[in-house]
This record gives structure tokens, C-alpha cells and sequence, in this order.
């Protein structure tokens, strides 16, 4: 596992802030192993984002942690108290202290909104001018004020995702689970009901744990990243360390899309003999980042270099760098040290012959 940050290796003590806390799970499906061993904290107020191939096993993990699926072995504790060994009735309390959203929101169409926001606190046996009281309160922290009365069919996809997460919230969870909530939305809503989980995060200090296979989403708003591959965590750390030097094949490939790509004109030239230029990638963020780093290299790197691609991002209010650099091929092992020396990553794509 490549890890970012501290290893997520169980210790035998639960810290009283770890909200979850999962040791060894393993989950298999006949041949498939579906959890293959997943260690896993998420500590309170954290916005955990949780990524990987379709088949991974992000969906086998939430079933777990809500108790939905039973692992085969391991350890799940949800606020320091064990659930794997609990039955139905038990489980039931717990079960309570997670909220969870979906993409398809999975609203009664034949209750109203305040109605369907309320009906967690029903199942508790809440009384009706408590349950809508707390109804109306959540209904205008999602920013639906004025929709009490209204039903599903009557609201739009972001309007129905914000009754889910106010439905999601009213017994006051511990923990959100977030499966692909914004799955079903066009960009922009998207953008607004990530804004409403991030202000939720903070302003409740709502744990949040969310799956999706989109990544702008984890980008703009979780706080560190997991990334699940056939079962297993191949990848963890802060989001901006993760999206700025992805060290498994799996989350390069995820991160594909949107990290910069060498222009694809440029791929096609790259040969492996040592010829003409040499093609860098040059990856360099946080503190790093801001430095001098193109003054430096030109300062000390008198063969000459050129910039062909690639720009700054930010990201948690990190700067995130990826560049594609040409240099003359004899002078790349060179370039790679000085840009090393300054804090940044190098890696020698190809050759392309004469000119790229
Ligand atoms: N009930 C089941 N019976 C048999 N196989 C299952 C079952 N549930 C999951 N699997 C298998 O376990 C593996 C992990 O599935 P899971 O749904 O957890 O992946 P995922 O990462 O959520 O995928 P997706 O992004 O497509 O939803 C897959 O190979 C899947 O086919």
C-alpha cells in the first residue's frame, strides 16, 4: 500500500474521535473477495472520499459499515462499539447514528417533503409537532424553505437530493454515507450540493464518508482520499497530496481524466531509445510548489529546457504543479537532479526524435 500519510495499520486501542474503525475487514462472494483486508479510520468531522474501479468494493464497504452485509472476518466499530458481532435488533441503534444519501435519492413519492424528512423520527416514535418541528429546521438548512408541502414529482434533482440529505441528518448522525449522490445531477447541481455536504461538514462537524467514481467531486471537497482496487486500499492521504503524486498504476489511472495529460500528438512520438529530447513529467506541490522553481532551473541548468504543457491547480489551498518538460536527452538525467533538488518529482516519459 502506498500511503501518503500515517499507515492506517489497526492499533488495539479506538480513539475516542475515530468515528469508524475498520481492522482486516474481509468480504468474499464466492471466488470474488470483495474486501480483501481493508483497515480503515475515519476520524470525526473528517470528509473521507472513497474511490476505485467499478467492482472495487466501495459498495460492499458502506454495506458493512451499515450493517446491511456482514463481513467474513475483521473488525467494524462505529464510535468504539464492535458491530460485527451485533443482531438485527442491536444493530438497529447504531444503525441510527448513520445517515445515508443515494443517487437516486430513494424519496416516498407519496409523502410530502417535510413528510419524508420526518420519517426517520417517526420510526423513532418522535411526536408529530417535534418530528415536523425538526422537519422545518433541516428543510432550511438545505435551502428548501418554502417546499414543506411539496412533493418528489413537484421538485428537481438537486431539490430532491437536498430532501434526501435533510432526511439523512434528522435523527442527527454520527457518520453521512454518501453513495454516489451526485451521480444522477448535471454539473452544476452537483457543484451546489457538494457546497450544502461541505457546509454541513463544517458547520455540524458531520462526519462524512462519500463514494464516487467522479473525480472533481473528491478533489473539491474531501479532506483525504482512499482508493480501493479489487478489495483492497492501494492508496490514502491528503487529497492534494494524493491528486498532485498518485504513486499506484490504479489511482494514476483514475486520476487520468483530470490531472494534465502529455498532449496526445506528443504520445504518439515517444520512442524508448535515448534520442533527441527526452519528454519529463514534472510533478511538484505544496510548499514546493511555490518556490522559484523556473527561475532556479534556469538559473543552474545552462542546456536549455522547455515548458510543452501542463499548469498549476490548487487544491485544499495547496498548489499542485504537473508540467511536460523537453530537455536534450543527454542532459535529462541532469535535469532530473536539480528539479529533484528544488522538491519535485521526475519522471522520464520517452524520446521523441529531433524536436517534440
Ligand atoms: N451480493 C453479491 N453477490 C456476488 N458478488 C457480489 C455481491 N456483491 C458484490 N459482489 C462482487 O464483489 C465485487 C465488489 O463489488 P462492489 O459492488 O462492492 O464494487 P463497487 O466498487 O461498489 O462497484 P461499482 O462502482 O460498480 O458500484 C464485485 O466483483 C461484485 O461483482
Amino acid at each position: 500500500m502506498n500511503t501518503h500519510v500515517t499507515s492506517q495499520v489497526a492499533e488495539p486501542a479506538v480513539r475516542e474521535d475515530d468515528v469508524v474503525r475498520l481492522a482486516d475487514v474481509r468480504r468474499r462472494f464466492g471466488a470474488t473477495a470483495a474486501l480483501d483486508g481493508v483497515s480503515l479510520t475515519v476520524r470525526r468531522g473528517e470528509f473521507l472520499g472513497i474511490i476505485g474501479r467499478s467492482g472495487a468494493g466501495k459498495s460492499t464497504l458502506i454495506r458493512c459499515l451499515n450493517g446491511l452485509e456482514r463481513p467474513d472476518s475483521g473488525s467494524i466499530a462505529i464510535e468504539g462499539r464492535e458491530i460485527t458481532g451485533l443482531g438485527e435488533a442491536e444493530l438497529q441503534p447504531l444503525r441510527r447514528r448513520i445517515g445515508m444519501i443515494f443517487q437516486h435519492f430513494n424519496l416516498l413519492s407519496a409523502k410530502t417533503v417535510e413528510e419524508n424528512v420526518a420519517l426517520p423520527l417517526k420510526i423513532e416514535g418522535w411526536p408529530k409537532a417535534k418530528r415536523l418541528a425538526r422537519a422545518a429546521e433541516l428543510i432550511d438548512l438545505v435551502g428548501l424553505k418554502g417546499k414543506a408541502k411539496a412533493y418528489p414529482s413537484e421538485l428537481s434533482g438537486g431539490q430532491k437530493q437536498r430532501v434526501g440529505i435533510a432526511r439523512a441528518l434528522a435523527a442527527s448522525p454520527a457518520l453521512l454515507l454518501s453513495d454516489e449522490a451526485t451521480s444522477a445531477l448535471d454539473p452544476e447541481t452537483t457543484r451546489a450540493i457538494l457546497t450544502l455536504l461541505k457546509d454541513i461538514n463544517r458547520k455540524l462537524g458531520l462526519t462524512i464518508l462519500l463514494i464516487t467514481h467522479e473525480m472533481e467531486v473528491v478533489r473539491s471537497i474531501a479532506d483525504r482520499v482512499t482508493v480501493l482496487d479489487a478489495g483492497r486500499i492501494v492508496e490514502e492521504g491528503p487529497v492534494w497530496q494524493v491528486f498532485a503524486t498518485p504513486q499506484a498504476q490504479t489511482t494514476k489511472s483514475l486520476l487520468s481524466g483530470i490531472r494534465p495529460q502529455l498532449p496526445a500528438h506528443i504520445t504518439q512520438k515517444l520512442v524508448a531509445d535515448v534520442t533527441g529530447e527526452a519528454i519529463l513529467g514534472v510533478d511538484i506541490a505544496g510548499p514546493a510548489a511555490t518556490g522559484p522553481l523556473f527561475q532556479q532551473l534556469s538559473a543552474e541548468f545552462p542546456d536549455g529546457y522547455r515548458l510543452i504543457h501542463g499548469g498549476v491547480d490548487h487544491i485544499q489551498e495547496q498548489a499542485v504543479g504537473r508540467f511536460f518538460i523537453a530537455v536534450p536527452a543527454e542532459a535529462a538525467a541532469r535535469f532530473a537532479t536539480l528539479a529533484e533538488r528544488f522538491g519535485a518529482q521526475v519522471e522520464v516519459l520517452g524520446h521523441v526524435a529531433g524536436h517534440a
